[in-house]
């Protein structure tokens, strides 16, 4: 069946007389409709008086559908569903106009017999009379119909084949069919659905028609998947394979297509080239994303390409993003220039085939104040694909500092990214602890630093200083009972960098037992107390992180992840959000490399030197979507930071000691039986952390930790006194030294020494006197009572 929607219709074609089942149906039906009142005008009177009123009671239900059909009675979808609803659809007018004049004729003939037939037969003749009206309104609805259905009912001729649509052939207003839809409509039919076509029942419903384009819906027979190929299409109307589009359709027997009729522009031709490749490679069963077809192409100007989005068909439930190397092959691109990013909404992916990377150049650091950090604590460490920035949280104003977690091979820039991230820590006045095991890999994060450490030992001796500064902060917090850490500028956010992490956590460092408690213990405690974690380095194998997994987990979790070139497994090694699947960092080439080798070398070609992709990488914060991104080039930050503005941690009262607290190890002695590395969260737990040789449920002898810094006791800042205490303090002031009679003060110097209202004082006196702290002298004076004294 091929057929125009005129619901769903996008074209100029109007409704009437639309419908082009295969010809010979409709023409048949076309027939029938111009028949009926002749032959039962004819036919009546020849019967006997059962007959006809059999015949008359049969009439009935062609008369009420075609009322309904012609009332809009009848659903679309019982329409779209019965064989021929179509042409019913299409012959509303001409199919009530036949019944009512069948319905006529049968009425007149089995009334009055030859007499019927001849009235309505010959009756105009009569005129001017009543029989000559009945008769020349009989003969004209015959006519009408005739008229109507006379497309239908005059044999089909060949038209020219399908191409531009002139404008002339707009349809008539009688509802006429335009030329080419015409052609379009029998092609299809004689070519692809008749039962010797291509693909026999798969029928074509118009649904858009115009000067460049038409659209319709392909419909198999219920239960069959729709097979027609844009190759068959292409032949059948011998247009280039790049213009026509097929995409599934609403249900499973059904697909959408689309035809370009005229040639696209260059955009367009891009645009629809893309479309037809990810058609033809990437969303056929078996390519890497069936199931799916791309919605808004657009051009990308930051890449020179294409951007668009990738969405779900109806009957896929979420995108899974492929790998990113067979993706660029199904498109013939390379990976530096495809990048493919899913959403929030699983539904929906960005995808973006690119002419040129914007990351292969990058963009140069030379003012630090783009570092400045929003108010969320959010920084920019370098730009995405899309020219969005790629953030980092450094701190977040509620829940205090966060970790970073950087991995990537040797050369992938994780130097270049810490270096970032220590120029950021001082742009913020983020005083910087920084440790080095292998000595000098950043001079300038070095000279950032309140505090750095180089080889194994410097990087031991910082690790511990931190640890101290992060006791003296846990006990200064709960003398204070403070709940959230409040950065100022004497007690300051701290970042405690450990570059080469694995030299100091990994099974085989001999510093592990020392460094992998104080580290958990940072990554577990820290962000609370305002003190930052970031780890920098190869891959994030859990021997790597100290066997500790809340070392992993605190850091990744409860901060974000800056992943550089790296090995293919590193993805698997944390419990990445959904917005990075598919990201796969192995495939991050050590070069730009995006043009075609030669298969055979040529000496007198120069080398053509390739640049290399430091830098590149994915930053994942726990709710941002992954985007291949480049960190700011910035060779050395030298320049760029202040030396007289290094931040310290001012609020840590050994400061002056931190190099004797650097030299002193931690004690760290494991929990009898217990097996740290298995242990989840909270795993400082499992050390004696505090150094009191106390593990919380556990008494140990206080020799284990003779050789341990701890914290001295802990006064709590001083706070502004409540009015109470002025009060008292006031009293005490004017009180009698030697303590041995009551001194007074009169309520207007208490009021003026306390500096505190009047009425508040008068309130204060009040309870203070109820409670036997202060003593009623005479009119408006206080005392504080003697010692021993007794209230009643
Ligand atoms: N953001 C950057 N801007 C400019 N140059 C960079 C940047 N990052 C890295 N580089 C260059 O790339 C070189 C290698 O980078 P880097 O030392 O940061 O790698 P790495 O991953 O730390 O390697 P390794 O693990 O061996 O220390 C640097 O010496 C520097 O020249």
């Amino acid at each position: 069946m091929t057929t125009t929607d005129p619901q769903a219709g996008t074209g100029t074609a109007t409704q009437d007389a639309r419908a082009h089942r295969g010809p010979t149906a409709e023409r048949a039906f076309a027939v029938a409709q111009v028949a009926a009142p002749l032959t039962t005008a004819l036919a009546m009177p020849a019967l006997d008086p059962q007959a006809q009123a059999t015949i008359c009671t049969f009439l009935a239900a062609p008369a009420l559908v075609a009322a309904a059909n012609a009332a809009g009675l009848l659903p679309e979808r019982l329409l779209n569903d019965v064989p021929g609803g179509d042409i019913l659809r299409a012959h509303r007018r001409p199919f009530l106009a036949s019944a009512l004049a069948t319905g006529f004729a049968a009425a007149a003939c089995t009334l009055n017999g030859t007499a019927g037939t001849d009235t309505l037969a010959a009756g105009f003749m009569t005129m001017p009379s009543t029989s000559g009206i009945v008769s020349i309104a009989w003969w004209g609805t015959v006519a009408y119909i005739a008229s109507s259905l006379r497309r239908v009912l005059t044999p089909h001729r060949p038209t020219a084949p399908a191409g531009p649509t002139p404008a002339d052939d707009a349809p008539g207003p009688d509802g006429e069919l335009p030329g080419p839809v015409t052609d379009i409509i029998n092609r299809w039919h004689t070519y692809i659905s008749n039962p010797r076509g291509t693909n026999p029942n798969q029928d074509l419903i118009l649904t858009g028609w115009g000067p460049d384009a038409w659209t319709g819906t392909i419909r198999a027979t219920p239960g069959h998947s729709v097979t027609v190929t844009t190759d068959t299409v292409s032949g059948v109307y011998q247009l280039p394979h790049a213009w026509i589009t097929i995409t599934d359709g609403p249900y499973g027997s059904s697909k959408h297509i689309t035809v370009r009729t005229t040639a696209p522009t260059t955009d367009e031709a891009q645009h629809t080239g893309l479309q037809a490749l990810w058609n033809r490679r990437v969303a056929r069963s078996g390519g890497c994303m069936p199931g799916t077809h791309l919605e808004e192409i657009t051009p990308d100007p930051a890449t020179g390409g294409i951007a668009a989005w990738v969405v779900a068909d109806e009957n896929t439930d979420a995108i899974t993003v492929p790998d990113q190397y067979r993706l660029a092959g199904a498109l013939y691109s390379t990976p530096l220039l495809i990048s493919i990013q899913p959403t929030q909404n699983p539904r929906r992916a960005k995808l973006r085939k690119m002419e040129h990377s914007p990351l292969e150049t990058g963009k140069d650091l030379t003012d630090p104040s783009v570092l400045r950090a929003n108010k969320n604590g959010f920084v920019q460490i370098g730009t995405g694909i899309s020219g969005r920035p790629a953030r980092l949280q450094l701190f977040d104003p509620k829940i205090g500092a966060q970790h970073i977690l950087v991995a990537g091979v040797t050369g992938s820039g994780k130097g270049g990214i810490l270096q970032i991230i220590a120029l950021a820590y001082h742009v913020n006045h983020v005083a910087i602890l920084y440790g080095d095991p292998k000595g000098s890999s950043n001079p300038d994060v070095a000279k950032m630093a309140s505090y750095a450490g180089t080889g194994r030992a410097g990087a031991m001796g910082m690790l511990r200083l931190a640890h101290a500064i992060l006791m003296h902060r846990i006990a200064q917090s709960a003398a204070e009972d403070a709940k959230n850490f409040k950065a100022t500028p004497e007690r300051p956010f701290i970042g405690v960098v450990l570059d080469e992490f694995a030299q100091l956590l990994s099974e085989k460092s001999p510093d592990q037992e020392e460094a992998a408690p104080i580290v958990a213990a940072l990554a577990s405690m820290g962000r609370s107390m305002g003190m930052g974690l970031v780890l920098c380095g190869q891959i994030m194998n859990l021997d790597q992180l100290g066997s500790d997994t809340s070392i992993r987990d605190n850091v990744f979790y409860g901060g974000a992840l800056v992943l550089l070139r790296s090995d293919s497994d590193q993805k698997n090694r944390v419990d990445l959000p959904d917005a990075f699947s598919g990201i796969d960092p192995s495939k991050i080439p050590a070069f730009w490399r995006t043009g075609d080798e030669s298969l055979i070398y040529d000496p007198d070609v120069p080398e053509d030197d390739p640049t290399r992709t430091f830098g590149v990488g994915y930053t994942v914060g726990p709710d941002e979507s992954a985007e291949m991104m480049r960190a700011w080039i910035l060779e050395s930050a030298a320049g760029l930071y202040r030396s007289d503005q290094i931040v310290i941690p001012a609020d840590f009262p050994g400061w002056e000691d931190r190099e004797t607290i650097a030299a002193t190890p931690v004690n760290t002695k494991k929990k009898r039986g217990s097996k740290g590395a298995t242990k989840a969260a909270g795993a400082a737990d499992d050390y004696d952390l505090d150094g009191d040789g106390d593990f919380d449920d556990e008494q140990t002898s206080p020799d284990d930790n003779a050789a341990s810094w701890a914290p001295a006791p802990v006064t709590a800042l001083a706070k502004e006194p409540t009015a109470e205490e002025k009060i008292l303090l006031v009293l005490r002031e004017y009180a009698d030294p030697i303590g041995e009679e009551v001194a007074y003060t009169h309520i207007d110097t208490i009021i003026a020494s306390a500096g505190v209202a009047r009425r508040t004082v008068e309130n204060r006196l009040t309870s203070l006197v109820k409670s036997g702290k202060v003593i009623r002298g005479a009119a408006g004076e206080y005392g504080l009572p003697l010692e021993g004294y007794a209230t009643p």
